[in-house]
């Protein structure tokens, strides 16, 4: 249907080669050139313009009632200066003379559309009239055999599309539901509300003609606006969720080859992550995804790359939790906040003695604690060359030395690594070890930023409420424009700086429908502020200057608003614990 509109205008249908005559030319040339191509008529050019038709019918009854006709006279005498043209942009539906001559913007001449054009136009259109008829038949079998109850909506709640099984819960056949608004139908529908906010409600409970339901209420987005809702019923009553569920059970129980199933307490379910966790269905993180899920099921090295607040930290979480090295700890070490002197005690640990102010019995590093298990290397890119041979030697004797300790100790630990650096360029630059990237590079993920999967924002913002919702004990809605808004916000933070955003919006709006100007006055204009120093007029000596100004006043601010939590003034700021242990050094804050 769309490449059949895409070609419906006049310049793709007209006949490009055709006959004209020059204004210069004489009666008998025209004469002579229509009776040889059996036409009735000729456009007749002057600089590539049409001025006139020369037409043999009006010229026949012309010679009937003129006393004399000379055959030399100028073609321009005899044309008619009515004739039918079009512009080549038109649509070929409203083309109702033949023949019609189509101009350009410059009025030149560039093809007609004569009786075999416009034949094979309508030829075309009910070709295409049938297609369409049967792929809704498709369409519409579909509809009614594979989804236990479907309604569509246009953007205006009007239903345009309600199958079968729907039906019979509202009571009403299609021809009675269609082109009604939903809300007059469907009863306690919030397709309306979905319509509104542009956010999806999965796996909803819903009450309808008595019945208790599972529904989900998605947007449909086209060109960044919400162009309508589809409304689905996954299962009926609590004994198809349960049947459901049960099924699952067993396919666990069989794939972990007769495992009984683990079911956590609430506290280890919640710092559990799943992949599931990790929210977002655009194709590039649901691919990052599955190579996660992939390396999961290996012990193979991970290098995590990506930027700030992209979820570097929970991808690991999750490989670890869903993975086969579950049964060990989940150990994290984050190599920038810790400071180049306490690292090696912190990863390798110590004995008793080893150094003034030693603990009594020794200490465990993180490599001991991750022993069958995983060992989070959180900024490896911050590392100092002298700590990167060390681990170099670790992985690769797969045994630790504790300082102050003579004895070996094996290690079977899976290493993930993160960064926001570019590693590569760093080995280039010798500020990081080949031989330890290529050690920690085995398989590599690439986090993408947030503004490069923005179709992940609707489901992220929809997760995220339900869980404030939780938090706060009050349910909140927003406004279709935010998530518009949203979508064409750069993310320097990324996800983090969504999660907080919204989290904020959440806390400052008084009203249980967050509007956009909400938004404008607690945030955007707050951030803008903090990132655009020229509309603060002090008198500096340069940009440089106004810049570090700012960004000292900002993590000021962030430290106070904390009670100076380090790790919670970086989220609040949007940027990682080491950029903001690199700013205070820098800055000589203490
Ligand atoms: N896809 C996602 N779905 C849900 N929450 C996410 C997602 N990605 C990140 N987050 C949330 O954003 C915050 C930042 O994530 P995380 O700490 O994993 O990022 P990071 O890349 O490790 O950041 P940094 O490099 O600054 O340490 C966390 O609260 C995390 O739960």
């Amino acid at each position: 249907m769309f490449a059949f509109e895409k070609e419906t205008e006049v310049k793709d249908w007209m006949r490009r080669n055709y006959l004209t005559i020059q204004h210069t030319s004489i009666v008998r040339d025209a004469i002579h050139l229509v009776m040889q191509v059996e036409l009735n008529e000729l456009p007749v050019i002057q600089d590539d313009k049409i001025i006139g038709v020369f037409n043999l019918k009006t010229y026949v009854q012309a010679l009937q009632s003129a006393e004399q006709i000379d055959q030399t006279d100028s073609v321009t005498k005899w044309m008619s200066k009515t004739f039918a043209y079009v512009m080549e942009n038109e649509k070929m539906m409203h083309i109702e003379t033949v023949p019609s001559y189509v101009v350009d913007t410059d009025y030149t001449l560039i093809g007609v559309v004569d009786q075999a054009v416009r034949h094979d136009y309508h030829k075309a259109a009910v070709q295409e009239i049938k297609r369409l008829q049967e792929l809704e038949h498709w369409y519409s079998l579909t509809f009614d055999l594979a989804y236990e109850g479907l309604v569509i909506v246009d953007n205006d709640g009007i239903i345009r599309v309600m199958n079968d099984a729907y039906c019979r819960y509202v009571g009403l056949n299609k021809e009675q539901a269609v082109g009604k608004r939903a809300a007059d139908v469907i009863e306690n529908t919030r397709l309306p509300v979905v319509l509104k906010t542009g956010v999806p409600e999965r796996s909803q409970a819903h009450v309808l003609g008595g019945h208790n339901l599972v529904v989900h209420r998605l947007p449909i987005w086209r060109d960044k606006k919400v162009v309508g809702a589809v409304g689905m019923l996954l299962y009926e009553g609590v004994a198809e969720i349960y049947q459901a569920v049960q099924r699952m059970q067993k396919l666990e129980v069989t794939d972990k080859e007769g495992l009984h199933i683990n079911w956590e307490s609430e506290e280890e379910r919640n710092s559990i992550v799943r992949f599931d966790d990790i929210l977002g269905d655009s194709l590039i993180i649901t691919r990052t995804k599955n190579i996660a899920i992939r390396a999961s099921d290996t012990q193979a090295t991970v290098l995590i790359t990506g930027e700030s607040g992209v979820g570097k930290e929970q991808f690991a979480k999750a490989i670890h939790d869903m993975g086969i090295m579950k049964a060990g700890n989940f150990v994290s070490i984050n190599c920038a906040a810790i400071p180049d002197n306490l690292i090696e005690s912190e990863l390798f640990g110590y004995e008793e003695g080893a150094f003034t102010g030693a603990k009594r019995g020794g200490h465990k590093g993180k490599f001991e604690m991750a022993h069958n298990g995983t060992l989070f290397l959180d900024e490896i890119g911050e590392m100092s060359l002298n700590i990167q041979a060390k681990i170099l030697r670790v992985l690769q004797e797969r045994e630790v030395e504790r300082i102050g300790g003579t004895e070996a100790i094996p290690i079977d630990t899976r290493i993930i690594a993160a960064t926001n650096r570019n590693l590569k360029e760093m080995v280039q630059a010798g500020e990081f070890r080949e031989d330890l990237y290529y050690r920690l590079n085995v398989i590599p993920i690439e986090i993408p930023p947030l503004r490069e999967r923005l179709t992940d924002i609707p489901l992220i913002v929809s997760y995220k409420l339900k869980e404030l919702a939780k938090k706060y004990g009050k349910e909140k809605t927003i406004e279709e424009q935010i998530i518009r808004k949203f979508y064409n916000h750069s993310w320097p933070g990324n996800v983090r700086e969504l999660v907080n955003m919204l989290e904020r919006l959440y806390v400052l709006t008084d009203e249980d429908h967050i509007r956009i100007n909400d938004l404008t006055i607690h945030l955007f204009q707050e951030h803008e502020q903090t990132v655009t120093p020229s509309i603060h007029p002090q008198p500096v000596e340069n940009l440089e200057e106004l810049l570090e100004m700012e960004d000292r006043r900002s993590i000021i601010r962030a430290l106070q608003e904390t009670g100076g939590n380090k790790t919670r003034a970086a989220q609040l700021l949007n940027i990682s614990r080491a950029t903001l242990y690199n700013k205070l050094n820098r800055y000589k804050m203490s």
